[in-house]
């Protein structure tokens, strides 16, 4: 009855109501309660996003980091720029395809780049040129693949607007899409870094890539990382992949699974490569046969890690010509994307492939083989494996892309960190030289 007055009071002009009824002289005081909390609200979320957001001139460290990080450029566009891209791109082989390499400068990005284009290919590069590591070293692999025509435009995945300025001007039948922030115990110091580039960057490279006509068919970097803590060796891509060590891991194997969604809704063809600790010339300073090289010839202690109870850290170390093999195994065979129109019209390939080298090698006997190349014996420290991401060893089943791809890796470590380490000498000297 009480409910039914009160339903009946519901005032046509609720103003003048409310200065009637001590309840609505209480509801009037909690409404402007709620709408002062409101307003604070939405104040504060304003004053986040354009004082806070990462492309501000914030002094939050994390931000300011990503943003001097990722050299975005503004100043694309014009014809010449396109004529450069239009030529680039151009296809000189009668069965050839056109690429889009994101990642170009990069150590697998730049060789991926020149075997292409070295076979009659059409490619364009992407590459932010960010300083994760020395720069100048990304700037001589540009030089290297202008040489050879092979012209990479400076930006960021994470520049929508540019990708699809460069699906404008060229149709690409595939992307290699390999930029992403490397490394196992970096994500520690910056784990931003790592969700820019291998989550939200992979998911614009999709996004783009899935409203393109015709859609593109991709293969992507992802990372032996992701079998994590599995103790069942060799690796194979039917293991559980869920128990990654390092953010790193976590965001390669995230990106297997946003692989997996835009095959199922939109019908890209993708294709993940698990790489398994990649080494070269022209390779990764980052990396530790690298700077072991360096801090060997510079007579500076190198640590060397080993598991509980002296335990083996070990490696299935790939060269990078093995690699490369793989990589345009993996553009040939990748079949043609299904969707148009941003739609999906049919079922598309989905894989995912090991790129090892199927026999590990102690991290010890790395060492051992950089001694007898450099003729110089290593300050060697050895020290308990941190807890920062790395795992103990990695070993690859390869049957899989041996069947698929015919994927069959010809350099043993020794042969192939002898190519390093002539590069190497080449290129930095003998370690006077400073190596950043
Ligand atoms: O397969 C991958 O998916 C990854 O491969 C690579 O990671 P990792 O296999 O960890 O290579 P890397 O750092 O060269 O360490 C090599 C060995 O040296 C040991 N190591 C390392 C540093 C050190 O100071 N001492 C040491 O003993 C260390 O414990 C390890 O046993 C790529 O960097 C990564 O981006 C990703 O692509």
């Amino acid at each position: 009855m009480s409910q039914m007055k009160h339903i009946d009071n519901i005032p046509s002009t609720p103003g003048k109501f409310k200065e009637k009824s001590p309840y609505n002289r209480l509801r009037l005081h909690f409404s402007l309660t709620k709408l002062t909390f409101w307003s604070f609200v939405f104040l504060g979320l304003i004053f986040v996003f354009f004082f806070r957001s990462p492309s501000s001139s914030s002094s939050s460290p994390a931000a300011s980091d990503l943003s001097r990080r990722s050299l975005r450029t503004s100043s694309y566009d014009g014809p010449a720029w396109e004529k450069r891209i239009k030529a680039s791109a151009k296809v000189r082989s009668h069965s050839g395809i056109s690429v889009l390499v994101t990642g170009a400068a990069g150590f697998v990005g730049t060789h991926v780049s020149a075997a292409l284009k070295r076979r009659g290919d059409g490619v364009v590069g992407l590459d932010n040129f960010n300083d994760y590591y020395d720069p100048t070293l990304k700037r001589a692999r540009q030089a290297l693949l202008e040489r050879v025509g092979v012209y990479i435009v400076e930006g960021d995945i994470n520049d929508v607007a540019l990708l699809k300025k460069l699906f404008d001007i060229v149709q690409f039948s595939h992307v290699m899409h390999l930029a992403a922030q490397a490394g196992v115990r970096y994500a520690m110091e910056n784990p931003g870094s790592y969700v820019h580039s291998n989550i939200a960057g992979l998911v614009n490279v999709l996004e783009v890539c899935k409203n393109a006509n015709p859609q593109p068919a991709i293969v992507w970097a992802s990372s032996s990382s992701v079998y994590g803590l599995n103790t069942k060796v060799p690796f194979s891509e039917k293991d559980r992949t869920d128990q990654p060590a390092s953010l790193y891991a976590a965001t390669k194997k995230a990106g297997e699974e946003i692989a997996h969604t835009y095959n199922h809704i939109y019908g890209l063809s993708l294709t993940g490569l698990r790489f398994f600790t990649v080494y070269g010339p022209w390779g990764r300073p980052d990396m530790a046969y690298f700077f072991f090289t360096r801090d060997i010839l510079k007579g500076k202690s190198i640590p060397i890690f080993e598991a509980a109870n002296h335990g083996t850290v070990a490696r299935d170390f790939t060269y990078i010509d093995d690699i490369v093999k793989g990589c345009l195994a993996a553009l040939d065979t990748g079949e043609k994307s299904t969707g148009s129109g941003g739609k999906k019209k049919g079922p598309a390939q989905l894989r995912v492939f090991n790129l090892g080298n199927t026999s590990p090698v102690p991290v010890s006997d790395l060492v051992s083989i950089l001694e007898r190349l450099l003729k110089v014996k290593a300050k060697r420290s050895v020290m308990k494996l941190p807890r920062n991401g790395d795992v103990q060893f990695t070993h690859a089943n390869i049957s899989f892309a041996k069947r698929e791809l015919g994927y069959k890796p010809t350099t043993d470590l020794q042969t192939g960190l002898k190519k390093f380490v002539r590069w190497y000498l080449s290129y930095y000297g003998d370690g006077k030289k400073s190596v950043q």
